[in-house]
């Protein structure tokens, strides 16, 4: 097929009399509700299901081998090479599924708050609610940035649209594929609305590093006097619950990109965890929890009130809403450089110190391992804590090298000589089963007093193995809770569990045989 037919049979889409353009939220929202894709929740939030997606299917998703991207691309179990041919087959069949229905939902969008870098964006849903979403979790252009917006790369979701693996070439009835030369995301099979805004993030990771813009899978807020804070996690660490903060300002919950000037969001809205969520411990964001938000999986009581507390459908229950939800929010997100850095794990093996503070050559290590436990539900398949390594704390959406980021994040911490902290906001007291999960408040006081600067001077001691060194006081918490090993009653099965952390990170490591000793030395030794 030449590029000419194709770009044609998309434009042909789009100019169906089944296309809605640009539907403001209001109409969104009622639409999803006249074709019952969900319903309307005591909050005035949308309630939506997605079936037995709940989660994102890192096993479905590709990228296409085409040549003008080929050597760049870091294959393997992450970026999966797909055909082109396959590739194209799936579009024509999504192109022509889409065609047969009623009504699809088309909006613009951008991704990139700052314009030097902002991507015009354009999703293609077959759900009225999925196009809610990516409206409310991208930027939303103003009625003037409407009228010239070109997009540059298309999202098409057709949920609905199955894949057969043995003809299509797919591992499953599901995927994710990219093509950079089409600059479009096509995905089949997964209602899960994670996918629509995670390819877009992995796309900004490709783009962004060869404008010289280090992109990061992090959170990032601001106090009053410009102190810019970024905080590093994979799924479920506390991106999104931390950087909600009401003494100091959102600048985003998930993806940011850091240029020469400084950070800037990527997208234009929030998707944060709600499982267990109350108001009196993320006020933030249980009230952004209303008209014009989504709520993904959440159950519902009698009187259609949200219960967080439900697991029927998953543990991955998610609430989507834009940025603007939450108080004190900078528009446009953007800011200056970072003078702290807060890398979150949620160690499961209940060994690492709520918080420690990293030399430049810790900060390196513990970037390229990427240690923390993947929580129950994010991915498909994972149903209790799991250990992972997964590099610069986003290796699902990475496309380059690891070293590609490291090597960047490495110069901007050196250039701002930032702070760099390691906050566990895992397991205390004893690993996942006989520990406690890190009390919120406590990882909420060791964050502000690492903000604030109050454990720049303050005495620490040295771990023996992971050679971290803890702050021996904190305000706002308790000293022994400084301490992992005070917090558990076996003090022996705590140093056998450490040493079986620090030979995963040992083991971990190797891969990394480009890194320099000195990095190499910062990590555990036992
Ligand atoms: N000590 C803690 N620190 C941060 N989050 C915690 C802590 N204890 C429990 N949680 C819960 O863990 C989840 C963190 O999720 P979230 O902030 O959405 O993660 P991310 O944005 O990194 O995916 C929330 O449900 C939060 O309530
Ligand atoms: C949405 C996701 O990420 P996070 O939990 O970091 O928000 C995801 O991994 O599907
Ligand atoms: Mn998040």
């Amino acid at each position: 097929m030449s590029t000419l037919s194709y770009e044609t049979e998309l434009d042909k889409l789009l100019k169906g009399s089944n296309i809605s353009h640009d539907l403001p939220v209001s109409q969104l929202v009622e639409r999803a509700l006249e074709r019952k894709e969900g319903i309307l929740t005591s909050t005035g939030a949308l309630r939506a299901t997605t079936g037995k997606y709940t989660g994102r299917s890192p096993q479905d998703k590709y990228i296409v081998e085409e040549t003008s991207i080929k050597e760049k691309i870091n294959w393997g179990s992450v970026n999966q090479p797909i055909s082109k041919e396959v590739f194209e087959n799936l579009y024509k069949k999504v192109l022509a599924y889409l065609e047969t229905k009623d009504e699809v939902f088309v909006s613009k969008n951008f991704a990139g708050a700052d314009i030097g870098y902002r991507l015009p964006i354009r999703v293609v849903n077959e759900y009225a609610w999925h196009n809610l979403f990516a409206r409310q979790l991208f930027i939303r252009p103003n009625a003037e940035e409407l009228l010239t917006h070109e997009a540059e790369f298309t999202v098409i979701s057709a949920p609905g649209f199955k894949a057969d693996p043995n003809l299509d070439g797919t591992k499953s009835e599901t995927f994710i594929i990219v093509s950079f030369e089409k600059r479009t995301v096509l995905i089949g099979g997964t209602e899960y609305a994670g996918e629509i805004k995670k390819s877009i993030f992995s796309i900004m990771n490709y783009i962004l590093p060869e404008r010289n813009v280090l992109s990061m899978h992090c959170s990032a807020n601001v106090g009053d006097e410009g102190d810019v804070a970024l905080f590093f996690g994979l799924s479920g660490t506390g991106k999104t619950t931390l950087s909600a903060d009401p003494s100091r300002h959102l600048i985003g919950d998930d993806e940011h990109g850091w240029s020469h000037t400084g950070v800037f969001n990527i997208e234009g809205g929030c998707y944060a965890k709600c499982i267990n969520l109350t108001e009196e411990k993320e006020p933030e964001i249980f009230n952004a929890i209303r008209f014009g938000s989504v709520l993904e999986n959440v159950m519902l009581d009698e009187n259609r009130t949200p219960d967080y507390n439900d697991t029927t459908l998953t543990e991955n229950t998610r609430a989507a809403y834009p940025i603007e939800l939450i108080p004190n929010c900078v528009i446009p997100s953007v800011a200056g450089h970072p003078n702290t850095i807060i890398f979150l794990t949620a160690d499961a093996f209940g060994v690492l110190p709520p918080i420690s503070k990293l030399t430049k050559e810790q900060a390196m290590y513990h970037f390229l391992s990427g240690y923390t436990s993947k929580l129950a539900g994010t991915e498909r398949g994972v149903t209790s804590p799991e250990a992972t390594f997964s590099t610069c704390f986003g290796a699902p959406f990475l496309p380059l090298p690891a070293y590609r980021y490291a090597e960047m994040l490495g110069e901007k911490i050196n250039q701002h000589d930032v702070q760099v902290f390691l906050v566990n906001t895992g397991w205390s007291g004893g690993q996942y089963g006989v520990g406690k999960r890190m009390n919120l408040t406590y990882t909420r006081a060791m964050v502000q007093a690492a903000l604030l600067g109050e454990l720049h001077s303050v005495e620490t001691v040295v771990d023996s193995i992971f050679g971290l060194h803890i702050p021996t006081r904190c305000p706002g918490v308790p000293d022994e809770v400084l301490q992992p090993k005070e917090t558990w009653e076996d003090k022996e099965a705590y140093d056998n569990k450490a040493k079986e952390l620090a030979s995963k990170f040992q083991e971990n490591f190797m891969k990394f045989d480009k890194v320099s000793d000195i990095i190499r030395n910062a990590g555990p030794k036992f």
